[in-house]
């Protein structure tokens, strides 16, 4: 049976963690960590996702502002709450909730970001810095994933990769962090994407999996082989009439199939999701501190 790469638990300890240096930060004269999140429309599983991130900010003594606008708010509005928070020197970090309404134009959005309040590490800034392996805000998720590995101390040293989906914030950035030097770290990796020509066999030939396409028990268990580490990025709510809220987690792997092949898993719910939390406030503590830009 499988190692459960416990997401949940990793999250809480990181939290906990969190809370307590927050705790010396503020006992020390520190300003208390202020996160602010913008959150556009009235998408369901968005506003589940900011929920638990103000929750969160409460959890380790962080300060947080949540900023609602109607779905139909203009471009330049949406630019101009940006700035104002920019220029709020109360506020470390903020972040856009992602998807925005198909009217405005997300790169616009999360580039007027200042780099120093990016704490979703999505600005051209920090994915430049990311890269070439500078201080930067690391994007939430593929971070969460780096310190769930560290975590489970999971060989990475060596081993192949193979990352499916490339997206700007999670597949890209997650296939630079695994192959740069360090423990995580250290792999061969390639990127899998939907143009991409006999997925299976690339996949066959992975000890580490990371799927994050967005397609609900895509990876089958004929596709991974025996003894391999899968990190499930995945999450799509499928309605389930049998569930109270109506709706169950499905994540990109076929748990049941693949779970008995692989060596460590992560589960969803319950793996990856509560690890971009925790790193959304670890980088969110760090800008508090001013510990990745100085100004
Ligand atoms: N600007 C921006 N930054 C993000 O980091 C961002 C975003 N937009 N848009 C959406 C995605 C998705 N995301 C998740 C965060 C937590 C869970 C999470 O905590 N999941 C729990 C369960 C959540 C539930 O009960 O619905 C779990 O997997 O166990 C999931 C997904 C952050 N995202």
């Amino acid at each position: 049976m499988p190692t459960i790469l416990d997401g949940k638990a990793t999250s809480k300890a990181l939290q906990d963690q969190i809370a307590e240096e927050t705790a010396a930060f503020v006992a020390q004269g520190g300003k208390k960590p202020h996160l602010a999140a913008i959150l556009v429309g009235e998408d369901g599983a968005s506003q589940t996702y900011v929920n638990h991130k103000v929750k969160a900010c409460e959890r380790v003594g962080f300060s947080s502002t949540l900023k609602r606008f109607p779905a139909d708010i203009t471009e330049e509005a949406l630019l101009e709450e940006v700035e104002a928070i920019n220029a709020n020197d109360d506020i470390d970090g903020l972040i856009v909730q992602l998807p925005l309404p198909k009217h405005i134009n997300v790169t616009k959005v999360t580039d007027r970001i200042r780099p120093e309040k990016d704490v979703d590490g999505f600005h051209p800034i920090n994915v430049g810095r990311m890269t070439l392996g500078q201080p930067a805000y690391i994007s939430a998720t593929p971070f969460g994933i780096m310190k769930l590995l560290e975590r489970y101390e999971v060989e990475t040293s060596g081993k192949h990769c193979v990352v499916i989906g490339r997206s700007d914030i999670v597949g890209r950035p997650m296939s630079i962090l695994l192959s740069q030097k360090g423990n995580p770290g250290d792999c061969t990796v390639t990127i899998c994407h939907s143009r991409t020509k006999n997925l299976k066999e690339m996949t066959l030939q992975a000890d580490i999996v990371v799927a994050a396409l967005g397609i609900p028990e895509f990876l089958k268990g004929d596709m991974v082989k025996e003894g391999a580490t899968v990190i499930d990025v995945g999450i799509t709510r499928v309605e389930d009439a049998s569930k109270k809220s109506g709706f169950r987690l499905v994540g990109d792997v076929d748990y049941a199939a693949v779970a008995p092949k692989s060596e460590f898993i992560t589960p969803v719910p319950g793996g990856v999701g509560p690890m971009t939390i925790a790193s959304l406030l670890y980088n969110t503590m760090q800008s508090a501190k001013k510990a990745v830009y100085s100004v």
